[in-house]
């Protein structure tokens, strides 16, 4: 079981990538796991993009289990018996940490006058909570998707911080399709008539947008195999109990539709529509060459921790391609790296579904 859910307010600002700063932020963490006496068995997981703190406690709107339940615990891959993990929601995000939807210090949610950040920000932020809960250095950092991002920025820009980084389905450069999918979801947002230019706090929420830009990332997530063997072209049984049946209009006829409107609606209930377009944008400005020069190399210049990248076949999102685009640089770099590319069906989702050979993966590069 994790402690109470825990919070640390910095006590200085945050500088930004922008140029701006953001006044004493919260972030909000939770723990498992003893931290032993010399403070070396920390693990520091990084959520992806809808992704909070709850990686492996019940999730306090949705009632399910945490998102990395099946990863990390007593005698699992990630050891709770072992390791002291530590998970903190990104600021920009709305389960606690500092994000547009919080309270600016003039009294006012923050909406749009919330400053974009970028991933290195959010990182930037998690070095002030390891700081201020004594960790210097972690046993390791992981992360998937988006959390790999914020690994990689880690790795690059705060390397004395870990001695290993697991890199899981992830890129180290936003590639255009990316960008593409995210801003399909935004103007999804924007063009919902509640989202009032981000200022809806006070009233309803942009749900119907928030639940389309769910519905085209979550294709993103998934893969046209999986599609296919978990729906096929199979119709949905409708509300009525007629089975089979085509209904000659625009009701959700198909299994897909379906299964897509009821993963957009629940979106909405977890999370802000603000969130989604200050996060995409992060994610949409990673480019870790970019901001060292141009070369991914020189990202990693120096380091001496180990590595390990892993991908998919299925992820048409993050494609092995870009995780061995990594492990070159960081071959160059000198570093130790390891790398597999796994066989999962699921899509880029795979990292947080059943697939056994991930854990196998992850206990073995943490022993
Ligand atoms: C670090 C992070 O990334 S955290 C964020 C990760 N979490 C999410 O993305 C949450 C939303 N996404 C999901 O649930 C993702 O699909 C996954 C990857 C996490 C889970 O995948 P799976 O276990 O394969 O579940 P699946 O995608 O099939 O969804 C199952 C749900 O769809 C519903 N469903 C399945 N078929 C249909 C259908 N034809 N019509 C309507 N609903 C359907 C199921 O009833 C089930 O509902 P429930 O979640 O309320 O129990
Ligand atoms: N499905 C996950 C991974 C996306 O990269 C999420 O919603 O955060």
């Amino acid at each position: 079981m994790p402690d109470a859910p825990q919070s640390l307010r910095l006590t200085t600002p945050l500088p930004l990538d922008s140029g701006g700063e953001l006044a004493a932020p919260t972030i909000a963490y939770e723990t498992y796991g003893e931290l032993n006496a010399d403070r070396s068995n920390a693990i520091l997981i990084c959520h992806a993009l809808t992704g909070d703190q709850y990686v492996a406690s019940t999730h306090p709107i949705t009632g399910k289990p945490g998102w990395w339940a099946r990863m990390v615990g007593p005698g699992k891959p990630i050891d709770t018996d072992r390791f002291h993990v530590i998970c903190a929601n990104v600021i920009g995000s709305c389960l606690g940490s500092t994000g547009p939807a919080s309270v600016a210090p003039d009294g006012q949610p923050y909406a749009l006058r919330f400053p974009v950040i970028t991933v290195r920000d959010m990182v930037r932020a998690l070095v002030g909570l390891l700081d201020g809960l004594g960790i210097e250095r972690l046993y390791c950092a992981i992360g998937g998707s988006m959390g790999g991002m914020q690994a990689l920025s880690l790795a690059a820009n705060w390397p004395e911080r870990a001695a290993r980084f697991l890199l899981i389905a992830t890129t180290a450069r936003h590639s255009a399709q990316n960008i593409a999918f995210h801003e399909v979801g935004r103007q999804a947002i924007m063009a919902d008539p509640r989202w009032n230019g981000g200022d809806y706090y006070a009233g309803e929420a942009p749900d119907a947008g928030l639940a389309v830009a769910r519905m085209a990332a979550h294709i993103t997530y998934l893969s046209e195999d999986g599609l296919t063997e978990k729906f096929g072209r199979r119709l949905q049984d409708r509300p009525d109990g007629t089975q089979g049946a085509k209904s000659f209009g625009f009701d959700a006829d198909f299994q897909i539709e379906s299964y897509l409107r009821y993963q957009g609606n629940g979106f909405t209930k977890r999370f802000d529509a603000n969130s989604y377009l200050y996060i995409t944008r992060a994610m949409d400005y990673f480019d870790l060459a970019d901001e060292h020069g141009g070369r991914l190399t020189d990202a990693f210049a120096g380091t001496t921790a180990r590595f390990c990248v892993v991908s998919f076949d299925s992820d048409w999102l993050y494609p092995t391609s870009e995780s061995r685009h990594m492990v070159q640089a960081l071959n160059a770099a000198g570093a130790p790296v390891s790398f597999v590319e796994l066989s999962a069906p699921f899509g880029h989702d795979s990292f947080l579904l059943d697939v056994p050979a991930l854990d196998r993966v992850v206990k073995g590069f943490l022993e």
